[in-house]
């Protein structure tokens, strides 16, 4: 579920690694220091690890070098077929954040730039379900665009369009950008503990820890 935005990943999925590397000027704050963004979520791993919405397999790769058990989910087959193509070795499963493949226990889910494609709705089923298949230590780690609150978020949407970078002031608009408050309310309603962390501008680490 929350696969609304598929069409714009078929697209992308060819131009997404220079994306990254900055080459898109309205995108560079967004993935302002990606790499150690990607880091700092990698390093957190440990044990049985499920990642959603691989893309590319940025994240992945760092995961794959600290050889965690991974189960690698991505719901685009552009995205899927460019990430097989790096890891030749790896099952990549088709499913998202809420539909995907029988696991048994998993001690950490982590995901990168992709956790907004959910409504808050889809977040909590997401958090529900992970619950009772995380471990007893079991955590979340997801590095994500989030506000602060919705002032903030409706101040980059009009910072966006003054700077004329109406794709990103679109995307803003468009897709499920939460607040920091919010996700926090939803991780402890659904029986976690957490953490923020600001990364960039835009970017927030969440980091949750099953009670
Ligand atoms: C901006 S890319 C991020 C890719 C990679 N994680 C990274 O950090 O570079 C977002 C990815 O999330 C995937 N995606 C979109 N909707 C999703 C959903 N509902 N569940 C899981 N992944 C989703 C897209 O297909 C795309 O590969």
């Amino acid at each position: 579920m929350g696969r609304e935005f598929m069409h714009i990943f078929d697209e992308w999925a060819e131009s997404y690694n220079a994306t990254v590397q900055g080459h898109d000027e309205q995108y560079q704050a967004v993935f302002e220091s990606y790499d150690q963004i990607l880091s700092n979520v990698a390093e957190r791993a440990t044990g049985v690890t499920i990642e959603f919405g691989i893309g590319t397999g940025n994240l992945t790769e760092k995961l794959l070098q600290q050889e965690v058990d991974l189960i690698a989910i991505e719901p685009n087959k552009n995205m899927r077929q460019l990430a097989a193509n790096r890891f030749p070795a790896l099952t990549i499963h088709d499913g998202d954040f809420i539909k995907f493949p029988k696991v048994a226990k998993v001690d950490t889910v982590v995901s990168s730039y992709a956790f907004h494609h959910l409504t808050d709705d889809e977040k909590r089923r997401a958090f529900e379900l992970y619950t009772p298949l995380l471990s007893r230590n079991g955590q979340i780690v997801f590095a994500d665009t989030m506000f602060e609150n919705e002032k903030k978020h409706e101040d980059m949407i009009q910072q966006a369009k003054a700077k004329g970078h109406l794709a990103l002031a679109d995307d803003l608009s468009r897709e499920y950008y939460t607040t920091v408050p919010t996700m926090k309310r939803l991780l402890h309603e659904t029986g976690y503990q957490v953490q923020f962390e600001q990364l960039n501008d835009f970017v927030w680490l969440t980091h949750a820890k099953k009670i």
